[in-house]
């Protein structure tokens, strides 16, 4: 077994220490934009911030240093509008705390190919074990490997630009033949010469977090181009995934799939090409501090009590709350199959509970993203239809834009938080429902097909989202759960959370950026004093 978990041997690392030796040298690649700028025919420039825990997280770290990220420019906009100014200055209400944000323009025929073909329709369900959704590549793949051309070449003129040592931090399955398109444009290809934080260098420190999980070899054998992608990630000096089983995944992945590997399960390195590759596991957290502040706001509680009214949900029922994208790898169907289940066989609820859906367009160019959007409607439909009465609905679901602070303001209300994919890289909202969380917090009802669930299901409400029986009992547990164990359950989540929140995540991260970047001293830690 591979020792390959950060947190395992977690010393005290001094976060802004490491922030300062990355200083602007940070340069990070990411599909997603964390800011999208419209620009409408009158001249109006409109900004807004897109769905998802990785570019709010990240936005938060980009806002503590100098640096340069570099993304899709999706929205209506393209260079000619823009007058090929590809770099703006964000976040747009927040100078003080500025960073550049260079966009990419793709064309359609890229999106398509690129964004909905290769990204979501082969690697996404490949990486979830949904193969029945994998679609061919085809020539697809031409323009996804187009695409990641664009990016090295931008991330290898970001780092040329950088003072310092730059540190390339890339993201996500989007962008898996990048690292070694970079190597290759700085010359350092098949060098695997160290580089040293703080010292002369003329490659940039590639890491790359993958946030979504990695198959087991059984599946990850059927991923067409599967050795371009493992070769492309092998350019990376650190790869980051959420867990240690995803890491393992990937050992066996490099062994087992790609000619001239050698790898080391128990050091977590593959050597490739005259480079050590280093994988470890490092869990994603949330801003804890921020989230708690979001939930006591003026605005977190006018929302809820706001909800409760327009939405006809009286003041003592009791509610649980799910917040998800709607992706048929969420497991929002067969959530609210066992809710189903659960006023079938237990009717004292009844009128006594309503379970609140939150559910945000995703994807929906993709077939089977449209028709999950359709299989969600029709699941809430026909547990209303079966259940409801003049003054009740068992399932309030809603696609409406909320808040951060009406996020936060649901989950401090809600009784049980519901998180329950099928498979999960990770699973943000778990932690900010109990971020949220206040003097009466509820219980976390978890999936343990999250790799959250690694991290937190000891001490939540665990489910199998297919065991509809056994999550309807789930759900009864929670809900009758005694005030003791409710809070004794709660106070440990919540310790969990704010030791390991973003800033955790982040001086993990860069702790082994540090120890790859340079492994007999790099950056000093607060253990070293
Ligand atoms: O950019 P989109 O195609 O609109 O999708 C949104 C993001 O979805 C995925 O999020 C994952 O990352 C989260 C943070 O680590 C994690 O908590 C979650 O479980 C994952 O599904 C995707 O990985 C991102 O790249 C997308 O931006």
């Amino acid at each position: 077994m591979p020792n390959t978990h950060l947190r395992a041997d977690r010393v005290e690392t001094d976060l802004d220490r490491l922030l300062a030796a990355v200083g602007d040298g940070l340069v990070v690649a990411s599909n997603r934009q964390p800011y999208r700028h419209d620009y409408g025919d009158d001249g109006e420039v409109t900004v807004d911030r897109p769905t998802g825990g990785l570019t709010a997280g990240l936005d938060e770290v980009m806002r503590r240093v100098d640096g340069t990220w570099i993304a899709w420019g999706d929205g209506e906009a393209d260079a000619a509008v823009v007058d090929g100014d590809d770099t703006v200055s964000v976040p747009p209400d927040d100078a003080e705390h500025s960073y550049a944000l260079r966009r990419l323009w793709l064309d359609e025929d890229e999106v398509e190919g690129y964004y909905y073909e290769v990204a979501n329709q082969v690697l996404w369900p490949l990486c979830h074990a949904a193969l029945g959704t994998v679609e061919s590549c085809g020539d697809a793949w031409v323009d996804y490997r187009r695409v990641n051309d664009q990016f090295a070449d931008a991330m290898a003129d970001a780092a040329a630009d950088a003072d310092g040592d730059p540190l390339v931090w890339l993201h996500d399955y989007h962008l898996a033949l990048a690292p070694r398109q970079v190597r290759e444009r700085t010359g350092a290809e098949g060098s695997g010469e160290s580089r040293h934080v703080g010292g002369p260098s003329a490659d940039p420190t590639l890491a790359h977090t993958w946030h979504i999980p990695w198959p087991g070899w059984d599946t990850f054998r059927a991923c067409p181009n599967r050795a371009a992608i493992l070769d492309g990630l092998l350019g990376n000096d650190l790869l980051v995934f959420h867990v240690p089983r995803y890491c393992e995944a990937f050992l066996r992945s490099a062994d087992r799939g790609l000619d001239g590997t050698a790898v080391d399960f128990d050091a977590g390195t593959v050597d490739y090409r005259g480079r050590t590759t280093t994988v470890r596991a490092a869990p994603m957290g949330v801003p804890v501090d921020r989230i708690r502040e979001q939930a006591d706001s003026a605005e977190a509680a006018g929302f809820r009590a706001a909800f409760r009214k327009n939405r006809g949900i009286d003041r003592d029922t009791r509610l649980g709350v799910g917040v998800d994208r709607l992706d048929y790898t969420k497991g929002i169907v067969q959530r609210l199959d066992a809710i189903e289940r659960l006023l079938a066989e237990r009717p004292a609820y009844r009128g006594e509970f309503t379970f609140v859906q939150v559910g945000t367009e995703s994807r929906s160019a993709i077939p089977a993203y449209a028709d999950y959007q359709d299989r969600v409607e029709a699941a809430v439909e026909r547990v209303n239809d079966r259940f409801a009465t003049d003054d009740w609905r068992p399932v309030v679901y809603t696609t409406d834009y909320v808040s951060d602070e009406g996020l936060a303001g649901l989950y401090r209300e809600a009784d049980l938080g519901v998180v329950s994919p099928v498979r999960d890289g990770m699973n943000l909202v778990a932690q900010e429902f109990v971020a949220a969380g206040g003097d009466d917090p509820g219980v976390l009802v978890l999936s343990d097909q999250a790799g959250v669930h690694d991290v937190l299901g000891e001490h939540a409400v665990s489910v199998r989202p297919h065991d509809t029986e056994g999550f309807a009992a789930a759900l009864d547990d929670a809900l009758s759960m005694s005030e003791r164990e409710r809070r004794r359950r709660a106070n440990a989540l919540a310790d969990g959370v704010e030791d390991d929140d973003l800033d955790s995540w982040l001086a993990d991260v860069l702790g082994a950026v540090a120890s790859v970047a340079s492994p007999d001293g790099g950056v000093p830690t607060r253990a070293d004093h």
